[in-house]
């Protein structure tokens, strides 16, 4: 049986890009921090990667659209945390986000990691961003690593 898989080593000749909210930016910036970490610990320059903004969960399927468009980048580690509030304002926000990183991935047929934190309390955000439930950033630009490789493996 051949087994394909992708290895855990940053590809030289592809361009990455972290997305990541600014809402919640205590977590967020902690899941970029992951993010960049992953990047170099697994070989490859942080200063290669570029890091893009964005207001808030919501806006990441459509800004990670306009970077796939541009054709400048072969996969997009994308960050945020939506932490539930009062209203049912967390349902529409976190299933936008997610519906759209998996369209926007399947439309390009490029890998997009999914790294964001959706969670019931700020508690459980703050386990996710560095403490002790890992790190999602980290995860999530592990992923974009491992699927980068396995696409190269998979050639059309
Ligand atoms: N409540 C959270 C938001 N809300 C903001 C939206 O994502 C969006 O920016 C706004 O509705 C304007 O389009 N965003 C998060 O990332 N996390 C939240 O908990
Ligand atoms: C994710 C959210 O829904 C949140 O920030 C909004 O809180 P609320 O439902 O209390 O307006």
């Amino acid at each position: 049986m051949q087994v394909i898989e992708g290895k855990l080593q940053v590809p030289t000749d592809k361009k990455v890009a972290i997305i990541a909210a600014r809402f919640n930016h205590l977590i967020t910036d902690r899941l970029v921090e992951g993010a960049k970490d992953a990047y170099a610990r697994h070989g490859g320059n942080e200063a290669e990667l570029d890091l893009v903004l964005v207001p808030g969960a919501f806006e990441l399927p459509m800004a990670t659209e306009r970077l796939l468009a541009t054709g400048k980048y072969d996969a997009v580690c994308a960050l945020g945390a939506v932490i539930r509030g009062a209203t049912p304002h967390f349902d529409y926000v976190s299933a936008e986000a997610t519906k759209g990183i998996a369209t926007v991935s399947l439309k390009y047929a490029k890998p997009v990691a999914f790294g964001l934190l959706t969670t019931d309390t700020i508690e459980q955000a703050i386990e996710r961003a560095g403490t002790k439930a890992g790190n999602k950033g980290f995860e999530a630009m592990t992923t974009v690593i491992e699927m980068l490789n396995l696409y190269a493996e998979i050639q059309a």
